[in-house]
C-alpha cells in the first residue's frame, strides 16, 4: 500500500489546513482523525485525500475515528465555500455544521500508573482505584476531590506521576444526566396506597407519594421540587426509604416543541394566486436543477400553504426538504402547520434540544428516516438526504446572520449556495423582502412569485399619529387618540397589543419640538451620542462633531439625549388602565422554558387584555380578538445607527400590521411618530412595499451601500485603548494601499465602544458584489499580508474579526 496524504482541518482560527500521511486506504474526506499537532494530539477532519507529496516532512495520522464519513461531500464543499467566502478557518465552518455530539473535541482523562511504589493509606488507595475503574476525566476529578485530604492527595499523585493525564478524542455523544424519580421496579402503587392506614395518609410524605402516582414518571428531581411543595428532599428520600420509588440518572430532556396533530387530510387546496406560484416551483423541481424564487406575499397571503405544497411535491419526487425559520420558539404555528401535513417525516431542530436529541435528529435525517428538517439558522447544514427544496421563511430576518463566533455566515446565502451545489430549488419567502433579495430579482438571479392579496380577512387600517400634533395631548406614553381607542376596545372586551422599542444600546439626540434626530452628512445614518466626549459620531465613516446645542432643523434648543435603559411603558400603561390585565413579552420574559408559548397561550385564551412588548410580539402570532395595535415609539427604530434603519422600520410596521385584522373583526394599527412623512412609515401605511423598495434602493445606491456593494466589517478588540486605535489605523492604511481610498471607511469606535472589558473599534470596506469566495479570500489575504508588514509593536494584543456581508 502506497503512502497517501490527507489534508486536515482543525477547529481553530488558523485558516490553513495541514497535510499528514497515512497508509490506511479506508480514509475518506469527511472522516475525523486523531493526529499529532505541535506537542499534543488533536482531532481534525479530513478534507482532501491525495498523493501529492508535500516538500516537507509529514507526520502520520495516529487514528481514524470514523468508519464512514460523518459529513457528506456537498456539506463538506459547502463548508469550504464558507471558509473562503466568510474568511474563517475551514475547521470553524465544519464545526458549525456538525451537531454538538460530533464536534471536534477531546477531553483530558486520568490514568493510574502501573506498579508504582509508595506508602499510601487505604483512603488514598480508594481514590486511585476509583480513577482506574471509572476512567475519570480531569474535570470530574477536580470536582470530586475539591478540598481536604482528597485534594492534597490528588495533587501529590499528579506531581509524582502516579496519575497521568492523557488526552482522548471525544467521540461518543455524551450528555448531561440528572437525577430522576420513578416508581420502583416491581412496586404496584395501587396496592401500596390501599394498604395504608388513616394516620399514614395524613403525613405529608405519603401525600407526596399519592401525588407522584398521578404523574408521568420518571421526572427530574429538580422539576418535581419546583412543581409542588409536597415534593421536598425529605419527602422524596422518605418515600425512597420505604422502597416505593427509586432514583435513576437520565439525560436532561430538551424543551419540547408542541408539534400539534398529524392530520394530512387537512391539506388545503391552493387558491389561484398560490397555484400560479406553486406551478412555477413545481416545474423547477421537475427540472431537477438549481433555481431560486423570491416568494413575495403580504402577511397572511398564504405563503406557508405554497411551501407545504412545494415540499409535498419534492417528497413525491423522492427528495428531501429543508425549512429555515427565524426562531423555532417564535414560530410555533409554522411548525404545527408543517407537522399537520408531514407528521413524523419532519425532524425539528432547535437550540433548546439537548445534545442527545440533536444527535438523534441529525441521525434520523442522515439515515433517511426523516426527510424534512425544520429549524433556525444552523439547520441549513442538516444532513437531509437527496435534497430537493430549501425554504427560507421570513428571508429578511436578522437572525439568519451569525455574528459571533466565526463562521459569520448568512444562512440564506448558505442555503442558496447549498441548493446550487445540490441542484435543488430555494424559495425565499417574505412580506418585506430584504433589499439584497429585491435587487437579486432585478438582476434576474431570483424569479419573483407574487401573492398580492389576503385570502381571508382584510388588510388592517394603519393610522399614523403625528407626535407634533399631540405634544400637549398625551396620556403617559400614549396620544389621546390611541388612549381613547384602547379604552373603547377594552370596553368591548377586545384585546390590545402595544409595541415599543427598547431604547437600544446606542444613545442618540432628539429634538423635543420637531422630533428631528441628527444624521451623518457622510452616510445619512443617525448619529450616535457619545457622552464621555460629548460628541455625535458616525461609526461607519468615522465622522464626528461636537454634540449639537440647537436643533439643526428647527433651531430649538430643546434637544434631549435618549439612551439605553428600558422605558417604564408597562407601568405607565397599567396606571392608565388600572383594571386591565397586562402581559409583557420581551427577551426577559420569554427566555425561560416555553416562555414564549406560555405568554402566547395566555393571551390567546383571553387571560389578559393588553399584551405589551418589544419586536417579538410582532413575530408570527395570530390573535383573532386583537383589534387595536399601538406602536408606541416608532422613531426609536429610525434612530438606529444603521443604513438599514428605514428597512427595519418598514418590516416592523408591516409585521405589526400583519397581526391585526386576521379574523372577522377589523383591526386598526396606530403608529405614533415624529416623522409621519418618512417613506418607511408612509409606505407601510398603505402596504406599498414596492414604492418603499424603490426609495430605499435609490438611497442605498447613492451611498454605495449594500445591495450595491458587499460590506466587510473589521472589528478590532483589545483591553488596551491605545493599541486598538493604532492597530485599527494601521490596518486601514494597509487596506487603502491594497484597494485605494474610496471603498474604505473608518476606523472609528464601534457603537458599543466598550464591552466585556474590551475596547471595540471598527472599519469597513465596500466591495463590488461580483467578489466571490475565491476573490474575497485573495483580497483579504493580500490585505493581511500588507498589514503584517507594517503592523505596529504589540499588535498581537488586538484581535481582528472579519465579518463579510456584515450588514445588508
Ligand atoms: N388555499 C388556502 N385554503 C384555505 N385557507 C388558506 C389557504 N391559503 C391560506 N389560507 C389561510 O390563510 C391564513 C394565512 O395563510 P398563511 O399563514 O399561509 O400566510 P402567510 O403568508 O404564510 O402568513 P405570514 O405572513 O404570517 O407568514 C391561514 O390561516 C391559512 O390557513
Ligand atoms: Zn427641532
Amino acid at each position: 500500500m502506497n503512502k497517501q496524504f490527507a489534508d486536515i482541518a482543525f477547529p481553530t482560527a488558523v485558516r490553513q489546513v495541514f497535510t499528514y500521511e497515512t497508509r490506511d486506504d479506508s480514509i475518506k474526506p469527511g472522516m475525523r482523525v486523531w493526529v499529532p499537532l505541535r506537542n499534543e494530539f488533536a482531532i481534525g477532519m479530513v478534507v482532501r485525500v491525495h498523493d501529492n507529496k508535500p516538500d516537507f516532512e509529514t507526520r502520520p495520522i495516529e487514528r481514524i475515528l470514523d468508519s464512514d464519513p460523518i459529513m457528506n461531500e456537498t456539506v463538506l464543499n459547502l463548508t469550504e465555500w464558507i471558509h473562503r467566502f466568510y474568511y474563517c478557518s475551514w475547521g470553524e465552518a465544519i464545526q458549525a455544521a456538525l451537531p454538538v455530539g460530533l464536534n471536534f473535541s477531546s477531553e483530558k482523562r486520568l490514568r493510574v500508573k502501573k506498579g508504582f511504589k509508595a506508602e499510601i493509606t487505604e483512603e488514598e488507595l480508594a481514590i486511585l482505584k476509583e480513577i482506574e475503574e471509572k476512567s475519570i476525566t480531569l474535570k470530574e476529578a477536580e470536582k470530586r476531590w475539591r478540598d481536604g485530604k482528597g485534594k492534597t492527595f490528588f495533587k501529590k499523585a499528579l506531581q509524582h506521576g502516579w496519575i497521568t493525564i492523557w488526552e482522548e478524542p471525544r467521540q461518543k455523544v455524551d450528555f448531561k444526566k440528572v437525577k430522576h424519580w420513578q416508581i420502583k421496579k416491581g412496586v404496584d402503587p395501587g396496592s401500596v396506597l390501599e394498604g395504608l392506614t388513616e394516620n399514614e395518609r395524613e403525613t405529608k410524605w405519603v401525600q407526596a407519594f399519592e401525588k407522584l402516582t398521578t404523574l408521568d414518571l420518571p421526572m427530574p428531581n429538580s422539576e418535581l421540587q419546583e412543581m409542588d411543595d409536597l415534593f421536598t428532599s425529605y419527602s422524596l428520600n422518605r418515600i425512597e426509604k420505604e422502597g416505593w420509588i427509586e432514583s435513576v440518572d437520565l439525560p436532561v430532556k430538551g424543551e419540547e416543541i408542541y408539534k400539534g396533530v398529524f392530520e394530512p387530510e387537512k391539506l388545503n387546496s391552493l387558491l389561484d394566486q398560490q397555484e400560479d406560484a406553486f406551478e412555477q416551483i413545481r416545474d423547477a423541481l421537475d427540472a431537477e436543477t438549481f433555481k431560486s424564487f423570491l416568494l413575495f406575499g403580504v402577511t397572511g397571503s398564504g405563503k406557508t400553504e405554497v411551501y407545504i405544497h412545494a415540499l409535498k411535491h419534492a417528497l413525491d419526487q423522492g427528495r428531501g426538504g429543508l425549512v429555515l425559520v427565524p426562531e423555532i420558539a417564535l414560530t410555533p404555528q409554522t411548525v404545527k402547520r408543517f407537522y399537520q401535513i408531514f407528521g413524523d417525516q419532519i425532524a425539528v431542530l432547535h437550540s433548546r434540544l439537548n445534545e442527545r436529541e440533536k444527535y438523534e435528529a441529525w441521525q434520523s435525517l442522515k439515515s433517511g428516516e426523516k426527510r424534512i428538517a425544520i429549524g433556525p439558522r444552523s439547520a441549513v447544514f442538516a444532513p437531509v438526504e437527496n435534497l430537493g427544496l430549501i425554504v427560507v421563511d421570513e428571508e429578511h430576518d436578522n437572525s439568519y446572520k451569525q455574528f459571533d463566533p466565526a463562521p459569520r455566515y448568512h444562512a440564506r446565502d448558505v442555503a442558496i449556495m447549498r441548493a446550487h451545489m445540490e441542484g435543488a430549488v430555494t424559495i425565499l419567502g417574505s412580506a418585506t423582502p430584504g433589499m439584497v433579495s429585491v435587487q437579486a430579482v432585478k438582476e434576474e438571479k431570483h424569479t419573483l412569485l407574487h401573492l398580492p392579496i389576503r385570502p381571508t380577512g382584510t388588510m388592517p387600517e394603519v393610522s399614523i399619529l403625528d407626535m407634533k400634533e399631540y405634544k400637549s395631548a398625551m396620556r403617559g406614553p400614549l396620544t389621546v387618540e390611541l388612549y381613547d381607542e384602547t379604552k373603547k376596545a377594552l370596553d368591548r372586551k377586545e384585546q390590545v397589543i402595544f409595541l415599543y422599542n427598547r431604547r437600544g444600546f446606542a444613545s442618540f439626540m432628539q429634538c423635543e419640538d420637531c422630533g428631528h434626530i441628527p444624521e451623518s452628512p457622510e452616510s445619512s445614518t443617525s448619529l450616535t451620542y457619545h457622552k464621555r466626549k460629548n460628541i455625535l459620531l458616525d461609526h461607519y465613516s468615522g465622522y464626528s462633531r461636537r454634540a449639537d446645542s440647537r436643533c439643526e432643523m428647527c433651531g430649538s434648543s430643546n434637544l434631549k439625549t435618549k439612551g439605553s435603559g428600558t422605558q417604564q411603558v408597562e407601568e405607565q400603561v397599567q396606571e392608565l388602565f388600572p383594571d386591565a390585565r397586562l402581559l409583557r413579552m420581551d427577551m426577559d420574559t420569554t427566555s425561560g422554558k416555553d416562555g414564549h408559548q406560555k405568554i402566547y397561550d395566555q393571551f390567546l385564551s383571553g387571560n389578559a387584555d393588553i399584551l405589551i412588548g418589544t419586536q417579538i410580539v410582532a413575530k408570527g402570532l395570530d390573535f383573532p380578538n386583537v383589534t387595536v395595535v399601538g406602536v408606541v415609539n416608532a422613531d426609536t427604530e429610525l434612530a438606529f445607527p444603521s443604513f438599514r434603519a428605514g428597512e427595519r422600520m418598514y418590516q416592523l410596521l408591516s409585521q405589526v400590521a400583519g397581526r391585526a385584522g386576521r379574523a372577522e373583526k377589523p383591526g386598526v394599527v396606530y403608529v405614533q411618530t415624529w416623522k409621519p412623512d418618512h417613506p418607511a412609515i408612509k409606505c407601510a401605511r398603505t402596504h406599498d412595499f414596492k414604492t418603499f423598495a424603490r426609495y430605499e434602493l435609490h438611497q442605498r445606491e447613492m451611498l454605495m451601500f449594500p445591495p450595491y456593494s458587499r460590506m466587510i466589517v473589521f472589528q478590532f478588540k483589545s483591553q488596551s485603548w491605545s493599541k486598538v486605535q493604532t492597530v485599527a489605523d494601521k490596518f486601514c492604511d494597509a487596506m487603502r494601499m491594497v484597494v485605494g481610498e474610496n471603498p474604505v471607511m473608518g476606523p472609528s469606535p464601534s457603537v458599543i465602544e466598550w464591552m466585556s472589558g474590551k475596547y471595540q473599534w471598527e472599519a469597513n470596506i465596500k466591495l463590488d458584489r461580483k467578489y466571490n469566495g475565491h476573490a474575497i479570500e485573495k483580497l483579504l489575504n493580500t490585505i493581511f499580508a500588507k498589514y503584517d508588514a507594517i503592523k505596529p509593536k504589540g499588535a498581537g494584543a488586538v484581535r481582528i474579526n472579519v465579518d463579510v456581508d456584515a450588514v445588508e
